[in-house]
């Protein structure tokens, strides 16, 4: 195959090599983001990348939640403009397994902070059956029901929202499972001293890093009940070896009731990918997502402007 880079994006050079293409060529452009008219959304800018082109297929969705020049502006130059194969796939998933779920469809969201969950936590406790959290904002859940948390992650303004988010689900009948015990650590370090406590018995100066065994096995045994699971942020500090072992083995479930029972399991993005990926069951999950932030705003239910400027097909 005929496939050729140019050093820009726009220009006389990327003009001269998009008319010397033979039939079935590729020319690779420089990356977009180098002018910063790219980002800034400029008409002249989309104007000039589309003037290389009879039609617009976007397949990145990654940047798909960005109203840029690549992924917004060009829309209005080139006609048709429609979805890629791996945009497709990830508004199949994304999308359609969450908005029409084969049930019990369980949500399980980790990751650093509450603060940057809300959005997708208040829109999937709307649809889940099941709701299992994990990763640092437990401790801010912790501490609003009164346990002590020693110096594990707290926003101590968002313990009003947790309060909030625990009666939310139960009055929309949504299981909301907290780990019951905890790895804790003397401090945030990868040969930290540990130890496995109850969630209600966090020693002072010690902090919570990863879920312990008997979380564990209570979600695998509620994750057993489900036929559809997204998961979006790691149960603890996976980047450190010793506070991994939650992580990894809801990656493991995931991968076994994926294969072994036919369960929709999709990866929503960011670090949970890169989890998943570490322990090598990227190809055992039946969809894991591309986008990080892109697919945070799809679960939290916004619009993609990358989605809307393309023509529906
Ligand atoms: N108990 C914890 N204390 C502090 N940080 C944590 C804890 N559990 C997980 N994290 C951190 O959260 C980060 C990922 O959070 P986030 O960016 O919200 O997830 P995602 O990228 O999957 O959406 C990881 O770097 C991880 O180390
Ligand atoms: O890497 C990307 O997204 P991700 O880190 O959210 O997966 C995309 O390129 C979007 O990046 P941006 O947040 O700089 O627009």
């Amino acid at each position: 195959m005929y496939v050729v880079m140019a050093n820009d994006c726009i220009g006389e050079e990327v003009e001269k090599l998009a008319a010397a293409l033979p039939e079935g060529g590729v020319l690779l452009l420089e990356n977009v983001r180098f002018y910063k008219e790219e980002e800034k959304n400029d008409p002249e800018f989309a104007k000039k990348l589309a003037s290389v082109a009879d039609l617009y297929v976007n397949d990145a969705f990654g940047t798909a939640h960005r109203a840029h020049a690549s992924t917004e502006g060009v829309t209005k130059f080139l006609k048709p403009a429609v979805a890629g194969f791996l945009m497709q796939k990830e508004l199949d998933y994304l999308v359609g397994a969450v908005a029409n779920p084969k049930k019990p469809f369980a949500a399980i969201v980790g990751g650093s902070k509450v603060s940057t969950k809300i959005g997708v936590i208040e829109s999937l406790l709307a649809k889940v059956d099941i709701l299992i959290l994990g990763g640092g904002m437990i401790y801010t859940f912790y501490k609003a029901q009164g346990y002590a948390v020693g110096k594990s992650l707290v926003e101590e303004d968002k313990l009003e929202l947790a309060t909030s988010l625990i009666e939310k689900a139960k009055a929309k009948g949504v299981s909301l499972l907290l780990p019951t015990d905890i790895v804790v650590a003397d401090k945030f370090a990868p040969n930290a001293e540990s130890k496995i406590v109850p969630a209600t018995a966090i020693p002072d100066d010690w902090m919570g890093l990863d879920i312990g065994p008997d979380a564990i096995k209570t979600f695998n045994a509620a994750l057993d009940t489900t036929q559809t699971i997204i998961w979006n942020g790691p149960m603890g500090v996976f980047e450190f070896e010793k506070f991994a072992a939650g992580t990894d083995a809801i990656a493991k479930k995931l991968a076994e009731l994926t294969t072994s029972k036919g369960v929709t399991t999709i990866i929503g993005g960011g670090d949970s990918v890169a989890a998943v990926e570490k322990a090598g069951l990227a190809d055992k999950m039946s969809h894991i997502s591309t986008g990080g932030g892109a697919s945070l705003e799809l679960l939290e239910g916004k619009p993609l402007p990358g989605v809307l400027a393309l023509d529906d097909a």
